[in-house]
């Protein structure tokens, strides 16, 4: 199975390295926990990835291929996704009119997606006045629409009360049935910790656990 992986990454800011990290394997099926410090590198680690940000050295790989930009294969989500301002199913409309599907299929995945993510009953409503969860949620079903290998959660669940971090978690643990990896930053990972199938830690600079 596919794997997203890299090797001899590094990061430098101001002459300084941030991490350096020899190799680092996430495969598919699989909820890896990444931990560390406030300003240890794990968001920028994420960037990395999903090819976000360009390394001062080595490659990101997506199984035997280098990393391809805008392929959709690897998703970075953040933990304030950018939504448009429209909405709720405009919103995922904008993801499938890049996909040159019929109409028809275009009626299908749009339903399809806003029922996975618990949305159909605000499909009409405006992005803009979701409450936080509900945001999240769209954001998981507008890259759910494509389909990535991999996600990335930059601290998804921060700004979520309980029973939303429960409707998060089942969606997580959809996509990993689904056979996709995910590498999760959470500094309380809450019900999301029962999914974790292994936890990397960054501290002083380098990737431990991995
Ligand atoms: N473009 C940049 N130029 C200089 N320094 C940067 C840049 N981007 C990030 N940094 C620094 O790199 C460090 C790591 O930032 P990053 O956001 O990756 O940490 P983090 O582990 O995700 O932190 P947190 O847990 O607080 O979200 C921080 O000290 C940050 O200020």
């Amino acid at each position: 199975m596919t794997s997203l992986s890299a090797e001899n990454i590094c990061i430098r800011y101001g002459g300084k390295t941030l991490w350096q990290v020899d190799r680092l394997v996430l495969p598919a099926s699989r909820l890896i926990h990444l931990q560390g410090a406030n300003g240890s590198g794990k968001t920028t680690l994420m960037k990395v990835l999903s090819g976000l940000l360009k390394p001062d050295s080595g490659k990101v790989s997506v199984g035997l291929n280098a990393l391809k930009v805008g392929d959709g294969r690897v998703c970075y989500l953040h933990q304030h996704p950018y939504l448009f301002d429209v909405t709720v199913q405009e919103n995922l409309r904008l993801v499938l009119d890049s996909q040159r599907l019929t109409k028809k299929e275009n009626a299908v995945r749009l339903e399809e997606a806003m029922s996975w993510a618990g949305l159909t009953e605000l499909a009409c409503q405006s992005a803009r006045t979701l409450s936080g969860g509900q945001r999240q949620a769209l954001a998981m079903a507008r890259a759910w629409l494509c389909r990535p290998a991999f996600w990335l959660l930059d601290e998804p669940t921060a700004s979520l009360d309980t029973e939303a971090t429960l409707r998060f978690s089942d969606l997580v643990k959809q996509i990993l049935d689904e056979g996709a990896g995910v590498l999760l930053t959470a500094h309380q990972s809450g019900p999301l910790s029962a999914l974790c199938h292994e936890s990397w830690v960054l501290k002083e600079g380098r990737l431990h656990g991995k």
